[in-house]
């Protein structure tokens, strides 16, 4: 069934000990698409991978991958899904090469597949130099791309990684990321992250979860739109910036001076501008300020990251349940923070 979506989430509800962990989530993903998961810590993230990999039953709702309902058809779903948990375990006694073809026997990968496919793997995660090397011994690199090899070893139609770059420099992180962005199109990814601009770069679409609920998805440029609703440009003029409001106004009605610094010695003065439309109005824009004689040193449009869109999605979701959980506002407002880190 070729247009059957990959994975298909409906009205997934999970509590532990009657607290709820996971609240009403619905979401689709298509074949060949990268699905990134944000949210906060607590959010409800691995829970709800641990229920769309089989490990974990939901309290209520349903799970199909690629067709098959998760509840009841656990074994034949696992065998679609190359799982990769938030600090995988790994045999620290095993070595690389043997760790894989334990794996690959278990996954049932014949005999004469699985040398070439082992090959195959550590060649695309660039693990070739350390084949024969103790798992224990390894880098934290080296350690989740075994993981993430051992994701793909069966070739599965479906890839679901909680937070595959968590503890990663960022050399690692880049082979990561590159690693990952190789699967679009041939495998179904889904990846948990606080880390916003590898989603961003990584991902052909957003989910964001806070509370257990889903409170933003998209496209990161959807996102943009929708959550921020505005853009800024940053500019150093000289000239007078009193003139400036009716001139802005006169371009986009809702192009403003959102922040102004002093004016420096050579008299100019930083100023940023905002509009509530996403379109370019840059050059109209240096246009008019030109043809009316100011100055200009520098002038850029500031493009909003994931990391506002995460920051408003989750804010604005706080807003709506604040008053019912209160205490859990502190703990996100830090979270939050840290996320942004
Ligand atoms: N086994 C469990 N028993 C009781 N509560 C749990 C259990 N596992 C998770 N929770 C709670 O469920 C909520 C969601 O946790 P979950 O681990 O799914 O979030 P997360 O988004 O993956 O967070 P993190 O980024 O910190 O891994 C949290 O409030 C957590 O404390």
């Amino acid at each position: 069934m070729p247009d059957t979506p990959a994975i298909e989430v409906s009205h997934l509800f999970k509590t532990y000990a009657g607290v709820a962990a996971v609240s009403d989530i619905t979401f689709t993903v298509a074949r060949g698409e990268i699905l990134g998961f944000l949210g906060p810590n607590g959010a409800g993230k691995s829970t709800t991978m641990r229920i769309l990999t089989g490990y974990l039953p939901a309290t209520s709702g349903s799970v199909t991958i690629c067709g098959l309902p998760v509840a009841s058809q656990p074994d034949e779903v696992k065998r679609r899904i190359g799982y990769m948990p938030e600090n995988n375990p790994l045999p620290e006694d095993m070595r690389v090469s043997e760790y894989l073809y334990f794996r690959g026997r278990l996954k049932e990968i014949p005999r004469r597949k699985l040398g070439p496919r082992i090959d195959e793997v550590l060649e695309v995660c660039d693990l070739k130099r350390v084949r024969h090397k103790i798992i224990g011994k390894l880098s934290k690199g080296f350690r989740q791309r075994v993981g993430i090899a051992e994701a793909i070893l069966a070739e599965p139609p479906v890839i679901i990684m909680d937070e595959p770059t968590i503890g990663l420099d960022p050399h690692q992180i880049l082979i990561v990321r590159d690693l990952i962005a190789s699967l679009r199109g041939r495998m179904t990814v889904i990846i948990s992250s606080h880390i916003l601009p590898e989603i961003e770069v990584t991902c052909d679409r957003v989910l964001i979860i806070n509370q257990g609920r889903v409170v933003a998805q998209g496209t990161p440029a959807d996102l943009r739109r929708e959550i921020l609703g505005h853009s800024n440009y940053e500019l150093e003029i000289a000239g007078d910036t009193s003139a400036l409001p009716p001139l802005l106004a006169a371009i986009e009605p809702t192009l403003r001076i959102s922040a102004e610094s002093a004016t420096d010695a050579a008299g100019f003065r930083r100023v940023t501008l905002t509009t509530d439309r996403e379109d370019e109005i840059g050059e109209p824009l240096l246009r008019a300020l030109t043809a009316q004689n100011f100055r200009l040193r520098s002038f850029s449009r500031a493009h909003s990251t994931l990391e506002d869109v995460f920051l408003a999605a989750t804010r604005r979701s706080w807003d709506v349940t604040a008053p019912l959980s209160r205490p859990r506002k502190v703990k996100s407002a830090a979270i939050n923070k840290e996320g942004a880190g």
